[in-house]
């Protein structure tokens, strides 16, 4: 019988109603794949925490990550690594999957569920690819204006790619779920040196 649904999957979904598009892949990976990527990055990445000012306050997070990209560099705000291999072929398949190409990626380990990240938007006006690997985890959407929220589950070899306007008028974060007890990387790859 023919299955008139046979194509669904094969197109992004925007998740967003206006105002920005954030395009759900699902998994660009098959589950093999994305263990594997999980394993070679858990070991070949240069984890740090992450450091910031807030309110006056010097904040360590016990979320890890990682600068890489095409232009390494060491300053006091940031260090950039150079790729390596597991993490350029993941950059490959990401630009070969939704047509864009990227020079840099943030990685986040989120250990468990008590780690999260807060409400923000990225810098970037180019798109950001999102790729997921470990635990499933909630990502929310909040609208600046309207404060609307709407949220995809990202899980293990997923990508989900922020592009126009959306981080104008919307914000992200990933909440703490305290049920979770994988780990879970997050990466970014963004068109900026
Ligand atoms: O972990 C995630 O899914 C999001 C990471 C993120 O928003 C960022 O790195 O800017
Ligand atoms: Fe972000």
């Amino acid at each position: 019988m023919m299955d008139l649904f046979a194509h669904e999957d094969l197109g992004p979904r925007n998740v967003l109603p206006h105002s920005g598009i954030a395009n759900f892949f699902g998994a660009v990976l098959s589950h093999e794949g994305a263990d594997k990527a999980l394993a070679s990055l858990m070991s070949d990445i240069e984890w740090r925490n992450d450091e910031y000012n807030f309110a006056g306050k010097h904040i360590v997070t016990a979320r890890k990550i990682a600068w890489y990209g095409d232009a390494p560099s060491h300053s006091n705000q940031r260090r950039v690594f150079p790729w390596v291999p597991a993490l350029l072929e993941l950059k490959e398949l990401v630009e070969r999957t939704c047509g864009h190409k990227f020079q840099s990626c943030l990685l986040n380990l989120y250990h468990s569920g008590e780690e999260g990240l807060g409400w923000h938007s990225d810098g970037e006006k180019t798109p950001v690819a999102s790729l997921s690997l470990g635990a499933t985890r909630r990502f929310v959407f909040k609208n600046k204006a309207d404060k609307e929220t709407l949220e995809v589950q990202l899980a293990h070899g997923d990508l989900l790619v922020m592009e126009g306007e959306t981080q104008d008028y919307w914000l992200h974060r990933v909440p703490p779920m305290k049920s979770v007890k994988e780990p879970r990387i997050n990466l970014t790859f963004r068109q900026t040196a």
